[in-house]
C-alpha cells in the first residue's frame, strides 16, 4: 500500500483536515530533530516541553504533514494538517498503518504488572525458540528479531519503533513476538493501533507514583491494556493478586487465569525451592525448573498458561521450559573463591526486594548471613525510598545504602529519604556509602565465606546514570572484581 498521508489515516478519527492528503510520507516523527524531507511530524504535549512549538521549525526542515492537537493560528502553504483528539494514539494507528500492520501477521503476546514482565517475556521467548518457532522480542533488557539482538532504551518503545520492529520480525518469518507492555507506554498510548493475540498480567504493587501520582492510576493504566484487547485474544492474570479480577472486568478478550493457592485455568503447586531451582506441581505434573524463588514459580505459571492458551502441547512446553535459564541480572549468583554467593538482582521497588530477600532467607542456611547492597534511582518515585531501606533492613544482617541511577537528583538526599525509613534499632546494622563500587567493596570485606550478598536494584543494567551521563557501571563485575 502507498504510505500516503490519506492510507496512514485510516482507522483514526480525525476532528479536522487541512491541506491535501494525498500525498507521500516518507516517515512518522514525534522529535523535531528527527524530521527530514517528507515526513509527518506527530506533535506531542510532554511531561517536560509541548511538541505543538517545534512545528514551524520542522516546517522549515522539510516536514510534509502535521498531526496536532491544536491548529496553529499561522498554517503554512503547502503543508497538509490533520487535528485529532489525541496525538499519540492516532500516532499509534498510522505507525501501525505505515508498517502495513506487522502486529496482526504475528502472534503478539504482552505482558504487564509491576514484577516479573522482563523475567515472563525471556521465558516466553526462550520457550518459543525451544518449541521451533521464530520469535521476537521487546523488553527492558534488550529487543531480539530471531537471533538478532536490538539494543533497547525503554522498557516499551514508542510505537513507531515498536511498529518498525514487528514489520522486520514478520520480514525475517517470526510467528511470536512478546513484548512487556509498561504502565508509561498504556499512559502514552504506546500500544495504540497493535493486534494483540493475548494479554498476560503478573501483578501490581508500589511503583512509579511519580509519573501517575496515584495508586488508582496506576492500576487503571494497567487495566487499559486489558479494556484494549479485541475479543480474539485471551487475557491471562494471576489470580492470586488482589487486582488480578479487576484487570479483566471489562475486557472483551477471553478470561483465563493462573495461581498457586486457588482454583484456575493452570493451578501449580510449589512443592520445593532451593539455590539451585524450583520444583513445582504444574496441572497434575511434577517438574523441576532452573529458577528461583516462588515470585519465578509465578512467571513460570503464566508462561506455561500462556504456552497452552497459544495452542501448544503441555508435555512438550514443560519439558522445554524445565531447560529455560533467567535472564541476565534476575538473581544471577557470582560465587567468591571461598564461596561468599553474590547475588545480583533487579528489585528495584519494595515488593521485588521484599521478595528476593524473603527467598535468600528461606533458603539460606542458619550460619549464612545476608548483607544486601541497595539504593533507589533518582527522577523516580520518591516513596519507595523509605520503604526500600525499611525492607532491606528487615532481612538482611547488614544493609549498605548506595547509589542507584541518581539521574539529575543529590544522591545524598535520595540517601537521606531512604535512611528515614531505617527505625533506631535497625540504625546499626545500617552503613551509607554513596559510591557504589565502595559499598560493594565493603559489603565484600564484610563477608565470611558462605555468607550471602544481595545487590539489588541494577540487574542487567551496565551503567550508572548520573546527570545525564552514563558511566560503564556493571554489579556483576564489580562483585567480580572485588571477590579478588
Ligand atoms: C516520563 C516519560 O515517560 N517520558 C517519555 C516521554 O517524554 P516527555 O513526555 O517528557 O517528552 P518531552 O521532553 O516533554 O517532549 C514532548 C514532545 O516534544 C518532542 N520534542 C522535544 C524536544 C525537541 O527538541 N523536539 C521535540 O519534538 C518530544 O519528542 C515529545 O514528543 O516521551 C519520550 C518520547 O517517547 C520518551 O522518550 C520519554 O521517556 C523517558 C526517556 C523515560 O525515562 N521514560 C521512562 C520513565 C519510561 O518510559 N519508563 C517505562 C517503564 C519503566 C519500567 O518500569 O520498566 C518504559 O516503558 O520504559
Ligand atoms: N512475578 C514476580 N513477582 C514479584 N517480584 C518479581 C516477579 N518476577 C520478578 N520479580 C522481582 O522483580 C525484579 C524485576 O523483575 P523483572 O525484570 O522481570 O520485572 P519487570 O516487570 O520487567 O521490571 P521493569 O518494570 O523494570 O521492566 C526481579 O529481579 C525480581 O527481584
Ligand atoms: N525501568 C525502571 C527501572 C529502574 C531501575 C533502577 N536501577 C533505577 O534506575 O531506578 C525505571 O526506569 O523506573
Ligand atoms: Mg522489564
Amino acid at each position: 500500500m502507498a504510505k500516503t498521508l490519506q492510507n496512514l489515516l485510516a482507522s483514526v478519527p480525525i476532528s479536522s483536515v487541512i491541506g491535501n492528503t494525498d500525498i507521500e510520507i516518507s516517515s512518522i516523527e514525534f522529535d523535531s530533530r528527527k524530521v527530514t524531507s517528507g515526513s509527518l511530524f506527530v506533535a506531542q504535549k510532554g511531561t517536560q516541553v509541548d511538541g505543538h512549538g517545534f512545528i514551524p521549525k520542522v516546517i522549515e526542515m522539510g516536514a510534509a504533514a502535521i498531526l496536532c492537537q491544536d491548529l496553529p493560528n499561522d498554517l503554512a502553504e503547502g503543508i497538509a494538517y490533520v487535528q485529532v483528539a489525541d496525538s499519540a494514539r492516532a500516532m499509534g494507528q498510522m505507525a501501525s498503518n505505515f508498517y502495513d500492520n506487522p502486529s496482526a501477521k504475528l502472534k503478539l503476546v504482552g505482558v504487564t504488572g509491576t514484577n516479573g514482565k522482563t523475567s515472563s517475556v525471556t521465558l516466553l521467548f526462550k520457550l518459543f525458540r525451544q518449541l521451533g518457532h521464530r520469535v521476537g522480542l521487546l523488553s527492558t533488557v534488550q529487543n531480539q528479531i530471531d537471533d538478532d539482538i536490538v539494543p533497547s532504551t525503554h522498557t516499551t518503545p514508542d510505537s513507531v519503533k515498536i511498529n518498525e520492529l514487528l514489520a522486520e520480525m514478520v520480514r525475517r518469518g517470526c510467528s511470536y513476538c512478546f513484548m512487556e507492555v509498561s504502565s508509561h507506554a498504556v499512559a502514552q498510548e504506546r500500544i495504540a493501533g497493535l493486534t494483540f493475540a493475548g494479554g498476560i498480567f503478573t501483578n501490581i504493587t508500589h511503583d512509579h507514583l511519580d509519573f501517575h501520582k496515584t495508586f488508582d492510576n496506576y492500576i487503571k493504566a494497567k487495566k487499559g491494556f486489558f479494556d484494549q484487547l479485541p475479543k480474539t485474544a485471551f487475557a491471562l492474570v494471576n489470580i492470586d493478586d488482589r487486582r488480578g479480577g479487576v484487570m479483566v472486568q471489562n475486557t472483551a478478550a477471553r478470561k483465563e487465569t493462573y495461581s498457586l493457592q486457588t482454583v484456575a485455568t493452570f493451578k501449580g503447586k510449589l512443592i520445593a525451592d532451593s539455590l539451585f531451582g524450583l520444583q513445582m506441581d504444574v496441572d497434575g505434573q511434577e517438574v523441576w525448573f532452573k529458577l528461583i524463588g516462588k515470585f519465578n514459580a509465578y512467571n513460570l505459571l503464566g508462561v506455561y498458561g500462556a504456552a497452552i492458551l497459544l495452542g501448544e502441547d503441555t508435555e512438550q512446553v514443560l519439558t522445554a521450559l524445565s531447560a529455560v535459564t533467567p535472564p541476565p541480572g534476575r538473581f544471577e549468583q557470582v560465587v567468591s573463591p571461598s564461596e561468599v554467593v553474590g547475588i545480583v538482582d533487579y528489585a528495584h521497588t519494595p515488593d521485588a526486594l521484599q521478595n528476593v530477600l524473603e527467598t535468600i532467607n528461606e533458603l539460606r542456611e542458619g550460619n549464612q548471613q545476608v548483607i544486601t547492597v541497595v539504593g533507589c534511582g533518582g527522577n523516580r518515585d520518591a516513596t519507595k525510598r523509605p520503604e526500600m531501606a525499611r525492607i532491606a533492613c528487615e532481612l538482611s544482617n547488614k544493609v549498605i545504602l548506595t547509589s542507584d541511577n541518581p539521574r539529575n537528583e543529590d544522591p545524598f538526599a535520595i540517601l537521606e529519604q531512604m535512611q528515614a525509613g531505617v527505625s533506631p534499632v535497625d540504625f546499626k546494622k545500617t552503613k551509607t556509602i554513596e559510591d557504589r563500587r565502595e559499598a560493594i567493596r565493603y559489603a565484600v570485606s564484610l563477608a565470611q565465606p558462605h555468607d550471602i550478598i544481595l545487590v539489588a536494584g541494577k540487574g542487567h543494567e551496565t551503567y550508572q546514570e548520573i546527570k545525564g551521563v552514563k558511566h560503564h557501571f556493571d554489579d556483576r563485575e564489580e562483585l567480580r572484581a572485588a571477590f579478588e
